[in-house]
């Protein structure tokens, strides 16, 4: 496991200012990812120092297995029920606070823990804000079982509402199919810009084969966006007008 002292400055920045919302007694949701990694460790370290006691559920077996190997307990989402906050990273961020996430395959589960938290908090370095949500490929996990049928849905699909002609790929590691923690596919969908992601995540949900994809329409309520410098940005739906703007350089991406 990396040592917090070389960790990204704008990750580690961010994850700072998540865990500094984290009270005694509370039950939090752990997300998955580089980002969601290094706070972890900043949160066990938290733990160590002042002995808070919380109950944590993990978004993936990789996040579970790393919080446990840090001296933190972690119970099924079952076992402890409705969140009060969860920390997660994400892949992008737009200025009504929507998400593409699933880089890392997690989003299935990612998704469910976020619906089961009063909160959702991200955290994220710079790059990961955008004007327009898409230039990420949009993570979508898929059944095994029908995939050729799937996959033609879901090129249907996109085809009738306007996104004709996207590439859909099927995500592999090692030149083997990725397997999701649920023991299912991603397919990787190359959108280039998601005009109206409601309609996409609705669209993508109903088909059968479909699981999940990896829209987070107003799930998250706030995020903190670190930069190198070791200063980090907070973003709230209420002033995120205001807040967002700086963040982008003249080609859309973030300073
Ligand atoms: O499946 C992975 C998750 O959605 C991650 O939270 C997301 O990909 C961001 O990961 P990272 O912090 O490594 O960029």
């Amino acid at each position: 496991m990396a040592d917090l002292n070389d960790a990204d400055p704008a990750k580690l920045a961010a994850a700072r200012a998540a865990v500094a919302l984290v009270e005694d007694g509370m039950k939090l949701g752990l997300g998955t990812g580089s980002t969601a990694s290094v706070m972890v460790q900043v949160l066990a370290e938290r733990v160590k120092a002042e002995g808070l006691r919380l109950r944590c559920a993990a978004t993936s077996q990789a996040t579970a297995d790393l919080a446990t190997s840090l001296g933190l307990s972690i119970e099924t989402l079952d076992q402890i029920g409705r969140l009060d906050m969860t920390i997660d990273g994400a892949d992008e961020i737009d200025p009504d606070l929507n998400l593409i996430k699933g880089g890392g395959g997690a989003h299935l589960r990612e998704k469910i823990v976020a619906s089961s938290s009063d909160r959702m908090v991200v955290i994220a370095d710079g790059g990961k804000v955008v004007e327009r949500l898409g230039l990420f490929h949009l993570p979508v996990e898929v059944l095994e079982f029908g995939l050729q049928g799937t996959t033609a849905r879901i090129k249907a699909a996109l085809d009738e509402i306007g996104l004709d002609g996207r590439p859909i790929l099927l995500r592999k590691r090692d030149d083997q199919p990725f397997i999701t923690d649920e023991g299912n596919l991603i397919l990787d969908l190359s959108l280039e810009a998601i005009p109206d992601a409601a309609l996409v995540n609705r669209t993508l949900n109903a088909l059968p084969g479909v699981v999940e994809n990896g829209l987070f329409i107003g799930l998250c309520d706030q995020a903190f966006v670190g930069r190198d410098d070791g200063t980090v940005v907070e973003l709230h739906h209420d002033d995120i007008e205001d807040e967002i703007e700086p963040l982008f350089g003249s080609t859309g991406e973030a300073n």
